[in-house]
């Protein structure tokens, strides 16, 4: 891989020394934010939490866990688990997927690399799909590249093209779906003016329909599956917008989860099933929760479920997803090259590593913090253990996950003195967050204090070391704000639950018994984010970061 030639070995740390068991956690979506009622952080029982940002001032600080820090296109864009957790064992800044397809666009790369050349074949004689999350989250895609996509592919050849869309809620406010399907309609209309057949011809929400990720439920991408490919959905419509408001109409129904569904002609018939001969592209740029579909619609062999019919299809991700399965083998932009993480460091300098988390983040405290690849770096030193995750239910419904599974896990690697890092994702900020509901994720963050508890005890009876820290803020914030900070209403005076992520900071604590005494952070790297972790947890190892690491956030004073 991209790593061979390198230098593994690590320079001693001066004053610091090797031995000491440390616990890295990650909450996931646990900002700092000022208190208020609609902060699940504030308002839950956090007293673990609470305890390290008010007991330690030298060692609790707060980092930037948003746009440029970690590789997103502007500081309007909100942090997310791929790019964080990426910083975070990365220990570099990376221009991130969204940023890649922005560049590859406006210069027009985009269309003169293998990837499009490839799907370009299918053009004259058969149709273009384009499935992905219509969404301006900038999380796992963007409209505004969809658009341009569709602009440039036909411009370029594409005469008939079909749009399978999946509806967010979850990177933005629910209910923004139909904008975007007015907006995608109008732009279709307008190249169907230009004599191009271009139409939505399936959709459905995205946590019910395709984005499932870390295989926690195939029947999410099955669902997609027959209405993008079989043409076949338990609700038909005419249009994307008519779809997607009549289906919003069924009690609890919201954005994440709407059923799936199929565009028809004025003879019931799908008007965009994928056959032979056709191209497809996931305009998806982050992987998590495109692997799966990538390998419904690659893979000669699967056994998942039930494909039905496999069509022989052009098919090319907007990104690889997987460079460590070349899944897919084509793409339209190449991805980061996150090597050298300092996962790959450690592991090469004797570290035995222990990684955790429930199913929902398995792959952020590995896939992505080992720089999206998927594996061992060397079974011998390392153990990544995954507990299962609920599936079938929203996240709300069981606030708690498997917050103190993660927690045992963690305590009992740490007690067995085997492994000399121990690595955690905590999900329940986060996940429970996305659900929008307040009183359920102020009973996730309480039991995500009470993971950290358990961990830190252990850390205690083994004389180790902690660093607690997150990927980007959620919890911390649960409605919309205008300028001046004030939550938004809607027309009917209800205040509006903001789903996704935030802009905040998010906490670094560093601690323990085993923490020498003269550790405190710097005073002088105010502008830190989360790339500034990795080389912080190589010091407590008892190593100085390589040269192009971003600097540590300690000092040791004497
Ligand atoms: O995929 C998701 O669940 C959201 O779009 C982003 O959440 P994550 O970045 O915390 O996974
Ligand atoms: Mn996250
Ligand atoms: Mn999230």
């Amino acid at each position: 891989m991209a790593s061979t030639g390198t230098t593994w070995k690590l320079a001693d740390h001066p004053k610091l020394p090797k031995g000491k068991i440390i616990a890295v956690v990650v909450l996931d979506g646990w900002g700092e934010a000022s208190p208020d009622q609609y902060n699940c952080i504030h308002v839950a029982d956090t007293p673990t939490m609470d305890a390290l940002k008010n007991s330690a001032p030298d060692r609790w600080r707060l980092v930037r866990a948003h746009g440029t820090a970690v590789g997103l296109p502007t500081e309007d864009d909100m942090g997310n688990s791929e790019v964080g957790h990426n910083a975070l064992g990365a220990g570099r800044i990376f221009a991130q997927g969204a940023k890649l397809v922005d560049v590859a666009l406006a210069s027009g790369k985009i269309y003169e690399d293998e990837g499009f050349n490839y799907i370009k074949e299918s053009f004259a004689n058969n149709t273009l799909h384009l499935i992905g999350l219509m969404s301006d989250g900038g999380v796992h895609s963007r409209l505004d590249q969809l658009q341009l996509l569709l602009k440039g592919a036909s411009e370029r050849g594409a005469k008939r093209i079909r749009v399978h869309v999946l509806t967010d809620g979850r990177d933005v406010v629910d209910g923004t779906s139909v904008g975007f399907a007015e907006t995608l309609e109008k732009d279709l209309a307008e190249l169907r003016g230009k004599g191009i057949d271009a139409q939505v011809a399936s959709g459905g929400g995205r946590m019910y329909v395709t984005m499932d990720r870390y295989e926690n439920d195939w029947e999410v991408v099955k669902r997609g599956w027959d209405a993008q490919v079989l043409g076949e959905a338990p609700h038909k419509f005419k249009n994307a917008v008519e779809a997607i408001k009549k289906l919003r109409e069924a009690p609890n129904a919201n954005d994440q989860y709407l059923p799936p569904f199929v565009i028809v002609d004025e003879n019931g018939k799908p008007v965009g099933p994928i056959v032979d001969g056709d191209a497809v592209v996931t305009f998806n740029f982050r992987a998590d929760r495109m692997t799966m579909l990538a390998q419904a619609l690659e893979y000669e062999k699967f056994d998942k479920f039930d494909r039905v019919r496999f069509p022989k299809i052009r098919y090319a991700g907007m990104l690889q997803y997987d460079g460590e399965l070349k899944l897919p083998k084509h793409y339209l932009v190449s991805p980061p090259l996150i090597e050298r993480t300092s996962g790959e460091y450690l592991v090469n300098n004797g570290i035995r590593t222990f990684a955790c988390s429930e199913t929902v983040k398995f792959g952020h405290v590995t896939f992505f913090w080992n720089g999206n690849r998927s594996g061992y770096f060397n079974s011998e030193l390392e153990e990544y253990v995954e507990i299962p995750s609920d599936s079938g239910i929203t996240f709300n419904v069981q606030p708690k996950m498997k917050a103190l599974e993660i927690g045992e896990k963690a305590r009992d690697a740490i007690l067995s003195r085997k492994f000399d890092q121990v690595r955690v994702n905590i999900p329940n900020g986060d996940m429970v967050g996305h659900t929008g509901d307040i009183e359920a994720t102020i009973v996730a963050c309480k039991a995500a204090d009470l993971a950290v508890k358990m961990i830190l005890d252990a850390i205690k009876e083994v004389s180790g070391i902690y660093v607690v820290t997150a990927d980007h803020g959620n919890a911390e914030d649960m409605v919309k704000r205008n300028k001046k900070g004030e939550p938004l209403v809607d027309k009917d005076g209800k205040v509006q639950i903001q789903t996704s992520h935030t802009l905040q900071p998010v906490p670094v604590a560093i601690g323990g018994p085993g923490l020498a005494t003269g550790v405190k952070f710097r005073k002088d790297v105010p502008n830190g984010g989360l790339a500034n972790v990795a080389a912080t947890v190589m010091n407590l190892h008892g190593f100085v970061a390589p040269d192009d690491y971003e600097t540590t956030l300690i000092e040791v004073v004497d």
